[in-house]
């Protein structure tokens, strides 16, 4: 392996989340609510750059990579994605993040392909408000694929909840009755403010901090942090099957742990989700014999990566929506 990705801070890079299309089929409130718009003509990356690009990360150190999006399993080749990535041995884990419309029917294909920890959206138990925050009437089949999921023997079954206030605020008791009995990971993610988003962030912004001091009065734990968490807080109960995650990315040290970088559709580096710029990289992901080249310019980017956001000041940076990045 060649020299591992750290930046100035200390921290150490090991997880790659790399989106592979901006194309989404739902419209969810906090992220696209009028739906998905192409932005001129874009091609995103091919399956030949993907290998490449994923061959370099690995020569320096990323053990982990998160397929995302837009909607990832919008791409026609989203199974030999995964396959591409489970040919390379340094690749430990293959996840992705999914609004679970795909996921009844092709669950066990990706698996089977190589594919191990899936997180899937799902921001209400209520299927009327699911519908409200999703702009999609199909909780039913995005419910059915979590089923599949869990069936399918995916090493780790993640939900993804953003917290919205006024809207899913009221559903913490629901998804507790919901993990009592099954070996789900949720995730309660609080909203963040994106460039398309500030209205929508001053009415609807929830501290994570309520859900935490509840959980602590029902007897939920802390988890010691593990070095493949990142910026997540950790929580489960010995009478509870599933555990619970916490994004709170207003927290204090909440970038002190961060372990992640990102690679846009189009191929550009983003050194934070709230980054001011992306740095192209794609014409170095055209053959192997660019790899070095490409290798040194991660570790001279690396040297530009802040120690924190600055969410705090309203500063959202280039992301205008988290699905132009993944989240
Ligand atoms: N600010 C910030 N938010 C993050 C970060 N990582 C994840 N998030 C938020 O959490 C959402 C859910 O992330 P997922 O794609 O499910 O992945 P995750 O929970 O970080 O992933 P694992 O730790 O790999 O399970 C993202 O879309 C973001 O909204 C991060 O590094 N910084
Ligand atoms: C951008 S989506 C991409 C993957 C897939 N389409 C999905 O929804 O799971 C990844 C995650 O970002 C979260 N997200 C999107 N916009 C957000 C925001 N403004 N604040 C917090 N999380 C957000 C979504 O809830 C989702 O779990
Ligand atoms: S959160 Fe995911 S499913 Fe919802 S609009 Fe954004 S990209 Fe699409
Ligand atoms: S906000 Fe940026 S620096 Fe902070 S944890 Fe997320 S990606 Fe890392």
């Amino acid at each position: 392996m060649s020299q591992q990705l750290q930046d100035d801070f200390g921290r150490r890079f090991h997880y790659l989340r790399m989106s592979v299309t901006d194309v989404c089929n739902f419209k969810c409130s906090y992220c696209l609510p009028d739906g998905y718009h192409p932005n001129g003509k874009q091609s995103f990356l091919t399956l030949s750059e993907i290998e490449h690009l994923v061959a370099a990360f690995a020569k320096v150190g990323t053990r982990k990579v998160r397929i995302t999006g837009g909607e990832p399993t919008l791409r026609k080749d989203f199974t030999d994605i995964v396959r591409l990535l489970a040919d390379n041995d340094a690749i430990h884990t293959i996840a992705t993040t999914t609004n679970g419309y795909r996921l009844e029917k092709n669950a066990q294909e990706w698996y089977d392909a190589g594919l191990r920890r899936i997180n899937i959206s799902v921001d209400s138990l209520d299927p009327r408000m699911f519908y409200q925050i999703t702009g999609e009437n199909r909780f039913d089949q995005v419910m059915s694929g979590v089923d599949a999921a869990l069936n399918a023997g995916f090493e780790r079954v993640k939900i993804n909840a953003v917290l919205l206030k006024d809207l899913n605020d009221k559903d913490l008791p629901r998804f507790l009755h919901w993990i009592k009995h099954t070996p789900i990971d949720l995730r309660f993610i609080e909203l963040m403010e994106t460039g398309l988003g500030h209205e929508y962030f001053q009415a609807h912004h929830l501290a994570g901090e309520a859900i935490k001091g509840r959980l602590m009065a029902e007897g939920w734990l802390y988890d010691q942090p593990s070095a493949e968490d990142g910026p997540a807080q950790n929580f489960s109960h010995p009478d509870y099957q599933g555990r619970i995650g916490l994004i709170m990315p207003y927290s204090k040290d909440f970038c002190a742990s961060c372990n992640r970088l990102r690679v846009s559709a189009v191929g550009k580096l983003h050194l934070c989700l709230f980054t001011e710029q992306g740095l192209d990289l794609r014409d170095l992901l055209q053959s192997t014999a660019q790899q070095p080249a490409l290798i040194e310019r991660l570790h001279q980017q690396l040297h530009l990566k802040k120690e924190t956001h600055f969410l705090h000041q309203g500063i959202t940076g280039v992301t205008q929506h988290l699905a132009s990045i993944g989240g």
